[in-house]
């Protein structure tokens, strides 16, 4: 791994570490379930703020003394695992790179994450995943205020035992109505490097556009001193197979916001495309993509196809019977 993208990750990864990591608060899956392109180069991730909340929240246990809340829920058979690349951002407008560069939506993108709500409002969520970037958790929130089953977004604050403590709710009834918002750097978009602001358009005519190309769009290949999708992976599949799997395998329906090449990484994976295939998978903004993760294994349900609700994705059985409780619900 190059020196000037290790040292990236440090950086991001020092600006949320501030507790020692808790291994034995992570349901680890074994290495050997993980694919060797991942595995090879997979890399010990430092303790973080976020991670510790994964795990060390309330909202999905009855009980503040445990502390596995995944443990404590019914178990499934399937979950359903929602993607969303974040709405439209006054960068994507302007053209630019924008890599781990903190900027807002623009009024498209509000309006892209209201429609990728409307396309979702029927699909379960009991925990929301989403970067530490605001173009990501401001998709995730407009996101859910189409949901049907009008549950609070809540973000958790764990990065401090005083914030944790100050943010604490003490209703179990108010927790139940609530849905756990985890922010964590490991799905920020892939860190741009020295492209971070410049022009995409210019870039391409200054540099060429098969290296741009390359730059954007190939797996081995980091922008300088940026890192490569390979790199963006490690850190972004990492995460999601210590901290969003667990959670999956228990039953719990997850929503995942993030970003263009976060997701790119982490459908790489869920789809085992190669390195070769992942160069042409590019995600639009605000388009949600519904999988269902089932005895071990993830199945791509689709992504909007239509206008009309009906045809926007496969329900499975357990989704489409969710959808009658709540269409029920709505005729009391
Ligand atoms: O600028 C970026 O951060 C990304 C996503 O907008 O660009 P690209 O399309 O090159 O992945």
């Amino acid at each position: 791994m190059a020196t000037s993208t290790t040292m990236s990750h440090q950086a991001i990864g020092s600006v949320v570490s501030q507790r020692p990591f808790k291994a034995s608060q992570f349901l680890k899956e074994p290495l050997n379930n993980v694919p060797m392109k991942f595995r090879q180069k997979r890399f010990k991730i430092e303790a973080t703020a976020s991670q510790i909340s994964v795990v060390d929240n309330t909202f999905l246990s009855p009980s503040p003394s445990k502390n596995k809340p995944h443990e404590s829920k019914k178990k499934s058979n399937e979950a359903a695992l929602i993607l969303i690349r974040h709405g439209e951002s006054l960068w994507n407008e302007k053209n630019l790179f924008t890599g781990c560069v903190d900027v807002p939506l623009t009024q498209k993108g509000v309006g892209e994450a209201i429609e990728a709500g409307k396309k979702i409002s029927n699909i379960p969520v009991d925990l929301i995943f989403t970067s530490s970037l605001i173009r990501a958790q401001m998709t995730a929130m407009l996101a859910m205020t189409q949901h049907r089953r009008k549950k609070v977004p809540i973000i958790l604050h764990n990065e401090s035992v005083k914030a944790k403590t100050w943010s604490h709710v003490f209703s179990e009834e108010t927790r139940k109505q609530s849905i756990p918002v985890i922010a964590a750097w490991q799905l920020n978009e892939r860190m741009y490097g020295e492209l971070q602001g410049l022009n995409k358009k210019e870039t391409a005519e200054r540099y060429g556009t098969q290296q741009v190309h390359e730059w954007r769009r190939s797996y081995e290949i980091p922008p300088p001193k940026g890192e490569s999708l390979e790199m963006c992976a490690e850190r972004a599949v990492a995460y999601f197979e210590d901290n969003i799997k667990p959670e999956l395998a228990s039953g719990n329906n997850v929503m995942i916001a993030a970003h263009g090449n976060s997701l790119r990484s982490i459908i790489m994976y869920l789809d085992d495309l190669t390195s070769q295939e992942v160069t042409t998978l590019d995600l639009s903004t605000g388009v949600p993509l519904l999988y269902i993760f089932k005895e071990g294994k993830f199945m791509k349900r689709g992504s909007p196809v239509g206008s009309t609700e009906a045809g926007v994705y496969a329900y499975t059985k357990r989704l489409a019977q969710y959808r009658e409780k709540l269409d029920a619900a709505a005729t009391i």
